[in-house]
This record gives C-alpha cells, structure tokens and sequence, in this order.
C-alpha cells in the first residue's frame, strides 16, 4: 500500500451538472481523510489530535485496502495521490508503478500501449472512448464500461473534487453483467415460449386492485405492449358473459377455496376476435375473500377450430357409414364407454335401450371361439402393431342366433405417450357373405352328388395324414377303386339311376371303412381310399374283400336289379413310395392292372406294374413316329362262308413293326392309341389302305369283295369334320358303300351320344355295312341291335374257343344265331381254329367264319392267292 498524503479539507462539494459530470463531493471523503468530529478542538490538545488523526489514517488504510472497489486518487495536477491494492489488481498496475504518482496522461499511455483497451480502445464503452483516446485530457465521463483484456467487465465512476483532484473508482461487475445477459436471455426465451406455444399468465392482486401480465396475453389479446395498463375491471371486457359465468363457478365459488381451476373459455381480443383460450390457475383466499389469482393461460383457438372441423368430419363420416347399411361403433379407449349406432343396434336386433353403451356389451356376446383371436387383433392395432383393425366373428343376436360380421376400426386419437384414446369402426353383416363362403368351400371340396372329399380335398387330407405316418412311423394305404360297367349303366338307364347307384355305391363303401379311414370320389366311377393305422396289411385284405364282395351285390335302381363290380389297385405308403404323385401314380398302374386281369379284384402295385406302365409311356411316344416313318401295315384275315367256303369278305388289321421291338401286337398297342387319341389318325390310314386293297380286289377277285374295318369307339368320339366322309372317299374311289364294312363295339352302341348314334345310322344311309364285333361280352341285347341297322354280328372268340357238341357254348352259339337271322343279321364265327367249330358253328346256321382254321391274318398277296385258290373250289386251308 501506499503511502496515504493527508488530503486539504473542503466545507461543501457543488451539485454535479446536468449532463452527468461528475458532481463534486468530498463528504465522503472528509470521514475517510479523518475530519475530526465537532467539538473535538475544544476538548483534545495537539497531541492528542495528532494521535486520533494518525488512528483514523490507519483506518482509512484498513478500510480502503479491504473494499472490493479499486482506488485511485488524482489531485489537481492529475497526479495519482493515493490508490488502494484493489486498484492495481483490478487494473493490472504494479504498485511500483503507481507508487511513481504517475499523471493520468502517463497511466493512461501506459495502459494504451500495453493494449488494455483494446485497438482503437474498443474494449472501452463508446462514452469514454474519445475520452480514453485522448490521454485523458477531456473531461472525464462520470461513469463507463470497459472489458479487460482477460474478459473482466470493469465500472469505472469518476467523481471530482472541489481541490480539483478526482476520485476514481474500479469496480469489476463482470458477474453482474454476466447475470444481468443471462436474465436477458432468459426473458427473451421465456417470451419467445410464449409467443411460440401462445402462452401468457397473469397476476391478479384483488387487494391492490392491481393486474400484471406477460408479454404473451398482449399477444394473445391482440393489445400493444406500449399503449395498454391492464386492471381488474377493463379485464373483464375480454370475457363474453357466457366466460365470465363460468370463471363465477369455477373461481369465485367460496366452496372450492383454495381453488385451482382448469377452463377452456371464449375471449374476445382488442381487435374483436373471438379465440379460445385454456386457462389453468389458482384463487388465494383470505376471510373468503379472493386475495390473488394468478394463471397460465394458452390460446387454443386453433385447436378448437380443429377439433370443431374433426367433430364435422366425424359427423359426416358417421354418416356416410351407416348410409352403407354397416353399424358404426365409437370407442373411448380409456374408459371403456362405446357408442352404437342405430345400425348397429338394429343389425343385432336391439334398441338403444336393451344394450350398455360399453365395449363389454358386444365382446359379451361375442362367440367364444372368436374371442381370442378377436381380441389379439384388437390389442395389437390398440398397441400400434396394425395399421386398422379387422376381424372377422360371430355375434349372438337378441333373438339367440348369431351373425357373422367384419368389425373394421382404427384408433383416431393417441395422447402424447402414444396411447390410444379413441377407436372408431364399423360392423358389417356377413353372415350371407360367410354362408356363401361355406357353400363354395364345400363345394370345391367335397363331391355334391355323395358328399364323400373330392380330389382336392383327398389331397389335403392325404398331406396330413403322410406327415402322421411319418411322424409315428405308420404305413399308409391308397387304394384306387374304379366301379365296372359303370358306364354301361350309365347309358343305357340314364345319368339320373347312374347316380343313384353312385350314391348307394358310397355308402356300400363307406360301410366297410373305419372312421379313421378316408373316402373321396374322384370323378364318375372312381373312387379313392386312404386307409390309415395299419399294422397289419393282412387287414387291407380284409377290408377290400369286403369292398368287392358288398359292390358286387345287385344294386336296386328303380324296382330294376343291376350289378356291378369294382376293381381296385392298391399301393402302400411308405413301401412304394413316399411322394402323394408317385402314390397316386402307383395306385393307378395296379388298377390298371386289376381291370387287365379281368375286373373284379384288387390289385397290389409292383414294380413290374411299374416298368409296364414305363413301356406304355415309351409306346405312346413311339407310336407317335411310327406312321411317319411307315412301321404300320395292314394284314388281312379272310372270312370264309360256312356254307360254301368260299372268301369274298376279309378283315383288315394293324400291324406294326417296331425297330427295337419287333413285331408289337394290335391288343397293347391299341389301347395306347385309343387312349392317346392317336387311334384316329392311325384309323383314317388303315381306312386308306383298306379302301385301295377293296378296290384291287373287287376287280381281281370277286365283285362284291367287302373288306372289313375296325372303328374305334375314340374315333366316333373324336370325329375329325374337316376329313371328308369316308362314303364320299369310297365313291371317289368309283365304288359303293358296301364295299367295305365298318366293325364296331358293343360298347359304342350304348352310347347314349346323338352324335355317334347319328354316325352310325349314317353308316347304314350311306350303304356301308356295320360289323358288332366281339358280341356276347357286353351288355346289349339282340333286340337293342335292331334299331341300328347292324348288318353282321361277330360272336366272340370266348364261345367259340370251347365250342364242342351239347355244351353251353353251342346253345348260346345257337340261340345268337337264331335270333340274329330273326332279326335279319348275319353272323360271323371268331376265333375258328379247328373243322370241328367250324362244323358246329356251320351246322347251326352260322353264315361265316373267321379264324386260324382258315387263315391267320395274313399280307395282301397271301390273301389274295388264297382267295384264288379257295374261290376256285379248293377247300380252305390253314395257312
Ligand atoms: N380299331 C382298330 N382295332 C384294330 C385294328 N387292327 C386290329 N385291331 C384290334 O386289335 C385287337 C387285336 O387284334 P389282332 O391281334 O389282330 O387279333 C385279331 C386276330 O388276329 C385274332 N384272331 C383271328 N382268328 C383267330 C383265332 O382263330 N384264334 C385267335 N386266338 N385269334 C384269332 O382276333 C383278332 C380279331 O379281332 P376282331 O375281329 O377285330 O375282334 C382286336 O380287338 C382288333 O379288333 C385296327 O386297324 N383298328
């Protein structure tokens, strides 16, 4: 510190000026310089005052190095007189320097060229810059601002002295200023906030009769900052009376006090707006009298506007809902309260007043077995999983029954945590829509004739029961049955008794099953079992001989008795195969099987069955090529006259040579044909060739030669009319119809087809004689022929093969030829292989014969040479 001068005394310091000088006052400092108290001449001597007055230096001393200020005394030659520590801390001085007494002008050239005040002394408030840059030399500002700088904000006051002298003192307010920007940045938030989320709050002192509001309500009155002193009474005028009736209830009602309150009112602005604000506060009370009130209060005109035009939107769309026919439902989340439209209420037979406007009033009546699942997808769209909700179930009506409907809904509002608040949806019936449903599953899974599974529905139940089988091991049966003669039936009494046979057929089936076991039928006259739970295959036995033994009994349709029978083909899971097409394919092959041994039996699938199935594929494929490539010829067998033994008739048969096979026989390859649909093309060649040899032979042989023509049923069936008749090919060949006779099957005749009907009268028409081949084995009878103006028939190799005297053979062989002639037929003998037939067939009447006793079918040439010398009374001979 210092040493302290003693300072001259002045009696009074003169005003400041006006224009904020500094005022000259030294009261202060007469108490700091040791002025002694009144009277004390008087009482002390020197000494004495020398004392007191050194006593009060040091307390000056001790007072002026302890004050937070800095101290810095000039006197009238501005020379620092006196200064304190603080002064050269806060100012950044060497008491050295000070101790020096540098003038003003010094000090301050000391601090411009350290760089205290910064370039161009911008560290310093504007008001003392000019002052700060000119050495101190102007008049000094009473009070001003500068930065240190290390950042520090210092006040720098300057008062002075009526000696001339100055005092200056340093405060550092770096604090201050730095509370007073944080102050500033707080209001300017707080009123940015308020202006953001149009936020104010107001005081109201009922005692003082006072108001003090925020900067928000003048913005949300629409009021000037400047020009509007808020009170009590003008206040009011921003409430309509409606608001100010409700604030009477809410706040003003003694029975609340204390009271906070919560409301959402009408206000009107300076301006004249109506807006909406919410106001939240609390009433102080004393003696029942309010005291203050204060509130928040939040302009929420937009969101009522909102909410007004969201209510419209409902309204409408609950509107446009139930002009749909669909009920609507409108849910409060969180209390459970759910509103039912009439619509609704009518759907399900109620009136408003039957049902609680709750969510429990529909779920309770809901079908149990719905409820679960109903309430998952509920829960899942509440929790925000789904988008909408939906689901489909059952509701009990007020009269007990149920209907089914499609609830749709949605969550429309969520508070600010995400959870639901509001769901609304509709109903809507479908329980015809269900029905419907239910009638087309059925339909596309069961068979509406029997009502047994249908192919589809085999299939699914076969998946499941494979995945059993393989699960516990089990074997598996799938048996393919197929009715015989079914067709047959079919067609000669009619669709309406095939169905009944059908339909008892079924139940014959089902009979001998076990519940476990699976009947389906898959189209017509097949059928399809799957037997599960076998242990022991003899069982499958069992259950089939049954099958077999039941289908075989005579079905009684209409008062008429009619038989049938069934042939099965049988394969076993996991033995044959283990895939539901390879098993299907095997049961297939070895009913194929069944019915080539002969019908009436089951058959197991083999691997043989398996490669004789391959060959069939490989002979399709092969057939295919062969007419290209001229492997086919046709070979003819002669007919003989019994009578006379004389040929003018031959029958014309396939042949086809295959390059790896050799020689393959008519009776497999045939059937591929037909079943392939190959039969036509390969038909409508063996008509050529035939066509060509009966026009070499009539001229060559014999006039009325007549070759015969086999026509499969497939080739009626299949009737190609862009081919030109053959009538219309014979006669472009210059001869008649009945050069050539068309043979046909027995079961062909019982087709039931206007067309192939018509195309075998249209044989007859066009001259062309028709052929019954192989008579005997189906089911027409003679008399049935007869409309069909059939020429010949062929009794079947199977009665002539055993044909001796006196055996059943001979009469049936008999009693056809008979009634034949009756009839005006002609009948041919087939399968002739010895003179004994021959005799017996001739004997009875029989008109021709054809077989190996006579010839085997043989080439053209052969024929030919036969014919030449048979014809020329040379008696027939085997070839
Ligand atoms: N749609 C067509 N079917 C045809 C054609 N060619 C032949 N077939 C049919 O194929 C089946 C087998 O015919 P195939 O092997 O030629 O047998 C015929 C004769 O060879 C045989 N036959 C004749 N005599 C005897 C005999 O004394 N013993 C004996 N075991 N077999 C004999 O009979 C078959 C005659 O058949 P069909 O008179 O037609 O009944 C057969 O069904 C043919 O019809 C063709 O071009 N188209």
């Amino acid at each position: 510190m210092a040493k302290l001068p003693v300072l001259p005394q002045t009696p009074s310091a003169p005003p400041g000026d006006s224009h904020g000088h500094p005022a000259r006052d030294d009261s202060d400092w007469s108490t700091l310089e040791g002025r002694a108290p009144t009277g004390l001449h008087a009482t002390f001597s020197v000494d004495e005052l020398e004392k007191q007055l050194l006593e009060q230096t040091g307390l000056l001393h001790t007072t002026l190095s302890n004050i937070s200020q800095g101290i810095l005394v000039f006197d009238a030659e501005r020379r620092v007189i006196l200064y304190n520590a603080q002064a050269c801390h806060l100012l950044d001085l060497p008491p050295a320097f000070l101790a020096t007494k540098p003038t003003l002008s010094i000090l301050l050239q000391f601090q411009l060229q350290r760089g205290d005040f910064g370039p161009e002394a911008a560290l310093v408030g504007q008001s003392a810059r000019e002052y700060i840059l000119g050495g101190g030399h102007l008049h000094p500002p009473r009070r001003f601002l500068r930065t240190t700088p290390a950042g520090r904000t210092l006040e720098v006051r300057t008062r002075m002295m009526s000696t001339g002298g100055m005092v200056r003192t340093i405060a550092d307010i770096t604090r201050y200023v730095q509370a007073q920007a944080d102050r500033q940045h707080l209001e300017r938030l707080s009123s940015e906030m308020q202006a953001t989320a149009q936020v104010g709050a107001w005081d109201m002192d009922f005692a003082n009769d006072t108001v003090t509001w925020t900067e928000g309500i003048y913005r949300i009155l629409e009021l000037s900052t400047t020009d509007y002193v808020p009170s009590l009474e003008a206040m009011r005028c921003f409430f309509p009376p409606q608001s100010l009736e409700r604030i009477a209830i809410a706040c003003d009602d003694t029975q609340l006090q204390p009271g906070s309150f919560d409301l959402e009112l009408e206000m009107v602005t300076a301006k004249g707006n109506t807006i909406w604000v919410h106001m939240v506060g609390s009433t102080q009370w004393r003696f029942s009298l309010p005291m203050r009130r204060t509130a928040i209060v939040q302009d929420i005109t937009e969101r009522k506007r909102s909410e007004a035009t969201w209510r419209e939107d409902i309204a409408r769309w609950k509107l446009a809902l139930e002009s749909t026919g669909d009920g609507m439902w409108d849910l409060d989340v969180r209390t459970g309260q759910e509103y039912f439209s009439p619509n609704l209420l009518r759907m399900y037979g109620f009136v408003e007043k039957d049902i609680d406007q709750s969510i429990h009033a529909l779920d309770a009546r809901t079908h149990p077995d719905d409820v679960p699942r109903m309430m998952r997808d509920r829960q899942a769209h509440l929790d925000g999983r789904t988008p909408v909700y939906r689901n489909e179930h059952r509701v009990r009506c007020k009269s007990g029954s149920w209907k089914w409907v499609l609830s749709r809904g949605m969550v429309i509002s969520r508070d600010e945590l995400g959870r639901p608040l509001r769901m609304i949806g509709t109903h809507t019936d479908i329980t015809e829509h269900k029905a419907a449903e239910a009638q087309i599953w059925q339909q596309a899974n069961f068979d509406t004739l029997t009502g047994l599974p249908n192919r589809r529905m085999l299939r699914s139940r076969l998946e499941q029961e494979l995945k059993k089988c393989r699960r516990d091991g089990h074997k598996l049966t799938v048996a393919f049955v197929d009715l015989d003669h079914f067709k047959e039936v079919n067609d000669t009494l009619g669709h309406h008794h095939g169905d009944a046979l059908l339909i008892q057929a079924t139940q014959r089936i089902l009979g001998c099953l076990r519940e476990v076991d699976t009947v389906a039928r898959m189209g017509g006259d097949e059928f399809t079992l799957l037997l599960t739970e076998i242990v022991d295959t003899r069982h499958i036995e069992t259950i089939l001989a049954k099958l077999l033994c039941t289908l075989g009994e005579a079905f009684l349709l209409d008062q008429q008795q009619v038989y049938v029978s069934a042939s099965v083909g049988v394969t076993i899971y996991p033995d044959d195969a283990t895939a539901i097409e390879d098993l299907f394919r095997n049961a297939d092959q070895a009913l194929y099987a069944a019915k080539d041994a002969g019908r009436n039996r089951f058959c197991y699938f083999t691997p043989e069955l398996q490669h004789a199935a391959q060959r069939r594929v490989r002979l399709t494929n092969d057939l295919r090529a062969a007419l290209a490539v001229e492997q086919f010829q046709v070979v003819y067998q002669p007919i003989v006259e019994l009578a006379t033994g004389h040929i003018h008739k031959a029958e014309a048969l396939l042949r086809w040579e295959h390059p790896q096979r050799g020689s393959v026989s008519p009776g497999e390859f045939i059937p591929i044909a037909e079943s392939s649909g190959l039969i036509v093309e390969i038909g409508e060649w063996v008509f050529q060739r035939a066509l060509e040899q009966v026009c070499r032979w009539r001229q060559r042989l014999h006039p009325q030669f007549q070759v015969s023509v086999n026509k499969s049923p497939v080739q009626f069936e299949k009737v190609d009319l862009a081919r030109s008749r053959w009538i219309d090919q014979i006669r472009q060949h210059g001869q008649e119809g009945n050069c050539l006779v068309v043979e046909i099957t027995e079961g062909l005749l019982l087709s039931h087809s206007d067309e192939v009907i018509e195309q075998i009268l249209a044989l007859s028409d066009d001259g062309i004689q028709v052929s019954l081949d192989d008579f005997g084995t189906g089911y027409s009878s003679l008399a049935y022929l007869q409309k069909f103006d059939i020429d010949y028939i062929k009794i079947d190799q199977s009665f002539v093969r055993q044909l001796v005297g006196e055996s059943t053979d001979l009469a049936l062989c008999q009693a056809i030829i008979a009634m034949a002639h009756a009839l005006n037929m002609q009948v041919i003998a087939e399968g002739v292989e010895t003179a004994q037939q021959r005799d017996l067939l001739a004997a009875a009447g029989c008109d021709y014969g054809q077989g190996y006793l006579f010839s085997r079918p043989v080439r053209s040439e052969e024929l030919e040479a036969l014919v030449l010398r048979t014809n020329r009374g040379v008696t027939p001979m085997r070839v």
